[in-house]
């Protein structure tokens, strides 16, 4: 069975243009999607959708083989679900709103307590336990709202933009967190962001939507191929030195496309033997943000 799975799933807000467009997913137990998009390309929709908060306008989805909208109860117990817009009780200090989320799903008061204690360690929020939420920074509250999502030990989790807002410290603890969460303990993360480092460090399929629909999907590899991205040769040469062939990039190297790392060593010897001297050597993989911007260039979605 699929953790998750959508067919020809769609929304349309205005009955004109879909905000989503028969999206088709297949996605395994114990996978880590990053589901990459731009502002306005229907992120946050497919997530509403997966958490029963918004009805398709057709197709359907599925998680764990429960539809959203009729096993809303059961699917709560077992799909954590963090969105900007998720409410925390602004008058309550942070532990009192986990514990009350954690017990209002079914937990035993003593393992909310328990759970929440972990959580906000784990996070990084412990110390502003007793702080009311009204007081919280951006950051701490979205790590409240992981927490929360968190709470009954989900074995899917659906989330949109987790680490938006967050500093580079904070953003390491929750990847870090997510990333034990996938491997430790083999729960599915639909992970939907436009930070595509995050994604490259967490994920390992990707979808590329784009006003709704999917244009590119699989591991990094497959669409760095289907970008035509490869791994670029680069060297630091002396300030007035110049490579025929290779580009100058902003930061002073000279680059050159490659089909793999093995014609690096020629390369070098090349360079060497016309007479270069080479004070840095390096290989650059392409990023996921790289096959992004080139697979929505080349179909001129950007
Ligand atoms: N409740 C709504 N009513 C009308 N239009 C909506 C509604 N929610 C979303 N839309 C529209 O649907 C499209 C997709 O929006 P969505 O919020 O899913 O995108 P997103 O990728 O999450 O963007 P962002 O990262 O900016 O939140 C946008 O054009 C948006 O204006």
């Amino acid at each position: 069975m699929d953790a998750i799975f959508t067919e020809r799933l769609t929304k349309s807000f205005n009955n004109t243009t879909n905000a989503l467009d028969t999206l088709d997913l297949n996605i395994a137990e114990g996978t880590a999607y990053g589901l990459l998009g731009g502002s306005g390309s229907g992120k946050t929709t497919v997530v509403k959708l997966m958490a029963g908060l918004i009805t398709p306008t057709s197709g359907h989805c599925e998680i764990l083989g429960m539809d959203p909208l009729k096993k809303s109860a059961r699917l709560h117990k077992v799909c954590g679900v963090m969105t900007p817009s998720a409410k925390m009780y602004a008058c309550m200090t942070g532990q009192e709103n986990l514990v009350f989320f954690g017990e209002a799903s079914g937990m035993k008061a003593a393992d909310a307590q328990t759970r929440t204690a972990e959580l906000m360690k784990d996070l990084g929020i412990w110390q502003a336990r007793d702080l009311p939420v009204s007081q919280f920074p951006t950051g701490m509250l979205q790590r409240l709202s992981l927490a929360r999502a968190l709470m009954t030990h989900p074995q899917v989790l659906l989330l949109d933009e987790p680490t938006v807002g967050l500093d580079t410290e904070g953003a390491e603890a929750v990847l870090g967190l997510l990333s034990g969460l996938v491997k430790n303990e083999g729960i599915t993360i639909f992970l939907c962001t436009h930070q595509f480092p995050y994604a490259q460090q967490l994920c390992t399929k990707f979808g590329i939507l784009s006003e709704g629909s999917v244009v590119a999907d699989g591991s990094l590899e497959v669409l760095c191929r289907k970008a035509g991205c490869r791994v670029r040769a680069g060297f630091r040469l002396p300030e007035k030195d110049s490579l025929k062939g290779f580009q100058q990039r902003a930061d002073g190297f000279w680059e050159h496309e490659i089909d793999s790392a093995d014609e690096m060593p020629e390369l070098l010897r090349k360079a060497v033997a016309a007479g270069h001297d080479i004070y840095e050597a390096r290989l650059c993989s392409p990023t996921l943000t790289d096959a992004y911007m080139a697979l929505l260039g080349k179909e001129g979605l950007l």
